[in-house]
């Protein structure tokens, strides 16, 4: 169904290092220090997300890549060739090699659906023929068919950016760029998307980096994240680490946004709980990663049988690496048997919080 071309396996290529990058930009106002002292090292085949807020340096970040702006001091390298070092024919066969998606599409709003796939190709000097069996594919693969002839403008948000992801992948990329790819599409829509581009990364097996200020974007594609604040990096990892234990503040914030939407909620249950069920004690239980499939609840009121338990809240989320989930219980009950239960819990090596006594 698809060309050999498109599927050919990326493996071992792809590697992006950043090492001890700065960008200044000298503006009337002074000197803007967009990028400070970064050091990353993105491995192929991986998607890797890039968080922060607007003015971070994320932009610039990632025009890095393919040369639209070069380190002041430092090097971006490509499967270890220095990006600013390219000569400008090197440069525009290194760009080939790199697709690039954005937050309002790009698209040429005169050409059709499959012209605006073809494009690319036709600047690269494909005859027209391999252009439209590419762009089939492309099609294809995007799950497009039947909207070849269609105008963007007719289309939702989400088949634009199925176009643009299309048109991205035209030159057999290793690297897919993507700055704020789903900023302008709502949450459903969102998710399609990247979906859409977790099924490419597995087929194609190429290296994905994306700049976002969602975590939601991380949480549910990315392998690793990188927390970019002021032009820093200032927390970097495996997405479920950085999920389980963040450690500075505005990544903390970025994860309690996204990780629990219903503490409030949660937190109101609590207080009537509180307020209501003056007895024994309230619980709140981390799991991740495998630990959330385990009969952890059912275990302890086997071990434990004069206990009551009363399940208040739970969310369940899933990552790229497993899931996070959070369950609030009560517990009643003879004091021993409550020691014994929150001790068993913590045995499981579940993380086990009281976050209310007995009174
Ligand atoms: N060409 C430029 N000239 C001067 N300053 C610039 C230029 N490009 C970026 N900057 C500055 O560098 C800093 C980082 O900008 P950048 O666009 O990379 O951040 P960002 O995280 O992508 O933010 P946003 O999401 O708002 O685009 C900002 O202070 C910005 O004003």
């Amino acid at each position: 169904m698809f060309g050999r071309k498109l599927f050919v396996c990326k493996g071992g290529l792809g590697l992006i290092e950043f090492k001890d990058v700065s960008k200044t930009f000298e503006t009337k106002e002074g000197t803007v220090h967009a990028i400070k002292d970064v050091n990353l090292k993105i491995e192929n085949g991986k998607i890797y997300g890039i968080i922060g807020y607007s003015g971070a340096g994320k932009t610039t970040l990632i025009r890095m890549l393919n040369g639209l702006e070069k380190p002041t001091t430092g090097s971006v390298d490509i499967n270890g060739v220095e990006i600013n070092r390219l000569d400008a024919k090197n440069l525009r066969v290194q760009r080939h090699k790199i697709g690039m998606i954005f937050q309002h599409f790009n698209l040429l709003w005169s050409r059709t659906v499959i012209e605006n796939i073809m494009f690319p190709l036709e600047i690269a000097g494909v005859d027209r023929t391999q252009r439209q069996k590419k762009a089939q594919e492309l099609i294809e693969l995007v799950g497009l068919s039947g909207k070849e002839d269609m105008y963007p403008a007719s289309l939702s948000g989400g088949q634009k950016q199925r176009v643009g992801v299309a048109r991205a992948l035209a030159n057999d990329p290793e690297i897919l760029l993507s700055d704020e790819a789903t900023s302008a599409l709502d949450p459903e829509t969102t998710d399609e998307v990247l979906d859409l581009l977790l099924d490419i990364k597995k087929r194609l097996n190429i290296t994905i980096v994306l700049i976002t200020h969602e975590m939601h974007v991380i949480r549910k594609i990315c392998d690793n994240v990188a927390v970019l604040d002021g032009g820093k990096i200032i927390e970097e990892g495996e997405v479920l680490n950085v999920f389980k234990n963040p450690q500075q503040p505005l990544t903390k914030r970025f994860v309690s946004a996204e990780a629990d939407p219903s503490r409030q909620e949660t937190e109101v249950v609590l207080d009537e709980l509180v307020t209501k069920y003056p007895d024994g004690r309230i619980i709140r239980l981390t799991f991740h990663g495998d630990q959330a499939k385990l009969p952890i609840v059912s275990e302890m009121v086997h071990e434990f049988p004069e206990v009551s338990l009363n399940i208040i809240a739970g969310n369940i989320k899933q990552t790229r690496e497993g899931s996070i989930g959070t369950l609030y219980l009560q517990i009643t009950g003879p004091t021993e048997q409550l020691d014994g239960s929150v001790e068993f819990l913590k045995n499981l090596r579940v993380e086990t919080e009281v976050i209310k006594d007995e009174q």
